[in-house]
């Protein structure tokens, strides 16, 4: 539980008073930046130890510097990715599926689920995902000048999406968009009510899908095999539960990130949407730029890396946002270049478990940027709001009130 006491294994001068949960910039902060806050990291050493750095107030080493993470994320028989981060919330030990499992048992779920996710399935899913952008977009331009993106677009465009793949009809949408919130940034007891109903609901499904088969991701999972058997209750909830989680925030924050960048930069803004052959490698910068997620891994033994003493147990930080505006590996890494070529971010990650929902992700980034820009003209922030923004495991933004009057 939380304790933000230095365990007697790490040297006083690895100790660094920084954490993606309170230093300054990490709070909720109406008009905050918590991708600058990083960057004083890349002024101090490739490794050093965060007293409290997880939601849980737990300390981890982090690693600063983006070469140094790929190699340990690639190391997985000694930086394990098995933590619990969900059914920890229930004061339980199951992994979710294939994120918190390690190879070789990692592949064999992985391999199960890659054509869920695979560029030929996001192709096919193309039209739905732009009459989505498109039908969200057109209501709002329809009725006002001005809109809170998160809540008018980013979030039903993204929940609707992973709904259909889930096979989910969009009314709840409201009350998955609230669950989330409360599971990945609530206080302790939200977080364990939410993750209690998510639960309940994804074992409601799997049982439904059973009896009821449709064409869609809980039918696909209970009727699928890995190693010849079919997959136990708790495989089933394990990837149910990750799919929920991972789809449910991410590609909503980065389309909330991406918008405010482009309503602070009007020039940046009119180039896009004069020319919106530029929005794909637009995209992929401000996924550098604004990346969102922070990566944990439990040490499996003691090792020393870079000069720390790493003990077996131990929780190590690999924060995208820091590797992805390291100045070993980008040119002006703080200077947001909407045409930077060479673009090698580890926004999902790199490693066994680069995100399984990166393809579908982009089209989607991409795609709601297209129909954002052809379909509302200049937009700015409006006056007298501010987006707050908070810092985590995942980096958010709460509201964005754009106006285009
Ligand atoms: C902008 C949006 C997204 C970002 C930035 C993102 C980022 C990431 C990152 C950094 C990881 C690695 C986590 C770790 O190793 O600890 C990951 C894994 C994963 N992501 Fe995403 N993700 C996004 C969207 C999605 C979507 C839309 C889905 C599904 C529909 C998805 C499904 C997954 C899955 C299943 C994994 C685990 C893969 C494995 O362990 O092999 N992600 N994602």
């Amino acid at each position: 539980m939380a304790s933000h006491r230095v365990p007697e294994h790490v040297p006083p001068e690895m100790v660094k008073d920084f954490s993606l949960f309170t230093s300054p910039g990490m709070e909720r902060t109406p008009n905050g930046d918590p991708h600058a806050a990083v960057a004083c990291v890349h002024d101090g050493p490739p490794i050093f130890y965060s007293p409290c750095n997880t939601r849980d107030g737990r300390g981890t080493w982090v690693i600063t510097r983006a070469e140094d993470q790929r190699r340990l994320l690639q190391d997985t028989e000694t930086f394990s990715s098995h933590r619990s981060l969900f059914a920890s919330a229930l004061g339980e030990n199951w992994p979710l599926i294939p994120l918190e499992l390690d190879p070789p048992a990692h592949g064999a779920f992985r391999s199960l689920l890659n054509p869920l996710l695979s560029p030929k399935r996001v192709i096919e899913l193309e039209p739905a995902i732009r009459d989505r952008a498109i039908a969200l977009i057109s209501k709002i331009s329809a009725s006002s000048t001005s809109c809170d993106v998160m809540k008018d677009f980013a979030f039903p465009f993204a929940v609707s999406i992973f709904l259909r793949l889930l096979g989910i009809s969009d009314e709840r949408l409201d009350t998955f968009v609230g669950w989330g919130k409360h599971l990945l940034h609530g206080d302790g007891v939200k977080r364990t009510a939410a993750a209690r109903t998510i639960l309940a609901f994804i074992d409601e499904l799997a049982a439904t899908r059973r009896i009821k088969p449709a064409d869609d991701f809980m039918t696909f999972v209970v009727q699928a095999n890995v190693d010849g058997r079919p997959l136990r209750d708790e495989e089933i909830r394990g990837m149910g539960v990750l799919l929920f989680v991972a789809g449910l925030d991410t590609v909503a924050t980065a389309i909330g990130f991406d918008l405010a960048h482009l309503a602070r930069n009007p020039k940046e803004q009119e180039l896009l949407r004069s020319e919106p052959d530029r929005i794909v490698l637009a995209a992929e910068e401000l996924l550098r730029a604004y990346s969102t997620v922070q990566m944990i891994r439990v040490a499996t033994k003691d090792i020393s890396f870079e000069g720390a003493p790493i003990r077996k147990g131990d929780y190590i930080s690999c924060a995208t946002m820091i590797a992805n505006r390291d100045p070993a590996e980008f040119e002006r890494p703080n200077t947001i270049d909407l045409a930077r070529k060479d673009n090698r971010h580890t926004a999902f990650a790199s490693g066994p478990h680069r995100c399984l929902g990166s393809h579908l992700a982009r089209r989607e980034i991409v795609i709601g940027l297209e129909e954002w820009l052809s379909r509302i003209p200049e937009f700015r922030i409006k006056e007298g709001t501010a987006p707050i923004t908070f810092g985590g495991h995942v980096f958010g933004m709460e509201n964005l009130i754009l106006d285009w009057s």
